[in-house]
């Protein structure tokens, strides 16, 4: 018997009303929708989401109420594991992707941890992409007070500009320069001129860094969220790095909020780390096409961490 290959899923996240469900919606009318299984988690008795999605979707899953995050991880699992095997028996529409929408207070890197440490899960799905709604009228003020509001931007592998219609061109560039702080590696889309999934698919290799760092440069966020980015020239020594970076996420992973390291090693070639909280995805070798110049690009975004102190740490351990 021929080994499935697991199913993308796509993970869509963003702070309370900034827009999930309305672009989701939108999403799924689209023609480049394909089939899609829909898993909606929502806060409260009542769900609402998942009849606004569901009309589109119909075998759309409402997860119980609780957060995925927290409370039902156990039931995302259990939902996914159900909608594939309904599928395979021909209960429901067989389908090609599974898009989650958490709350509006989700943090992800929970999420992504069931996603990908799951023994079962594993085998069966695979993270494709995290979206994260940013909302252009609330998010550089309201949203950005919030501390689940950073977690969500720095796990971001697209972030998706939502009422940008309601702003003026000014205050949308205020909120991508922000957002570009907190988390230099997401693309940045704006809703309005992407319609589907294709748009998301569309953004190249998401798992690259997509902006050009400083040397070394240092961020702080209002929210207390810092980013490091630093820019070295030459290859990198794997080893140390990893023994770094793991002493680093088992010391500090809960106030890592996002790493994401392009790495150009001498035993390697280049190679890509991402990490979302305390979850590291395998590091995934990359054509030498990809990463041309003998540099490596590595962004660390965290909270209440003495970002310093990380540099001066890296510099001592890695090297400059
Ligand atoms: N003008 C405008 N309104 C929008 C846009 N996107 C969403 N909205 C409105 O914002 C409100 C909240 O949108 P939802 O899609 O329900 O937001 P959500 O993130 O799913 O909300 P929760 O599930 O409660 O966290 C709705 O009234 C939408 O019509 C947009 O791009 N422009």
């Amino acid at each position: 018997m021929t080994r499935q290959a697991p199913i993308p899923i796509i993970l869509l996240t963003g702070f309370l009303g900034a827009g999930k469900t309305t672009w989701l919606s939108r999403a799924l009318r689209h023609e480049s929708a394909g089939r899609t299984a829909v898993l909606v988690n929502e806060f409260g008795e009542v769900g609402i989401d998942h009849l606004l999605v569901g009309t589109i979707a119909p075998d759309t899953v409402l997860l119980n109420s609780g957060c995925i995050c927290c409370q039902i991880r156990g039931e995302l699992k259990d939902a996914i594991l159900d909608v594939i095997t309904r599928a395979k028996r021909g209960e429901i529409p067989t389908f090609e992707k599974i898009v989650i929408e958490t709350t509006g207070l989700a943090d992800p890197s929970q999420i992504l941890s069931t996603l990908m440490f799951d023994p079962v899960l594993h085998n069966q799905v695979s993270l494709q992409h995290v979206v994260t709604v940013a909302d252009a009228q609330n998010g550089a003020t309201i949203h950005s007070a919030q501390p689940e509001w950073v977690g969500q931007i720095a796990a971001a592998s697209v972030l998706l500009l939502t009422k940008a219609d309601l702003v003026s061109s000014s205050k949308l560039q205020a909120l991508r320069m922000r957002l570009a702080l907190v988390n230099p590696t997401a693309e940045q889309l704006v809703a309005q001129d992407c319609p589907g999934f294709r748009d998301i698919d569309g953004t190249g290799d998401s798992h690259l860094p997509t902006v050009n760092f400083d040397r070394s440069s240092q961020h702080q966020d209002g929210t207390g969220a810092q980013t490091l980015s630093l820019t070295l020239e030459r290859p990198m020594d794997w080893v140390k790095f990893i023994v770094w970076l793991s002493a680093l996420i088992h010391r500090h992973g809960a106030k890592l909020l996002r790493v994401k390291c392009l790495l150009n090693t001498e035993e390697t070639g280049p190679v890509l780390i991402d990490g979302v909280g305390h979850t590291l995805h395998h590091p995934r070798h990359l054509d030498s096409e990809v990463a041309s110049d003998e540099k490596s690009r590595l962004v660390f975004i965290a909270r209440d961490l003495d970002m310093t102190q990380l540099r001066l740490s890296f510099e001592k351990f890695v090297g400059t």
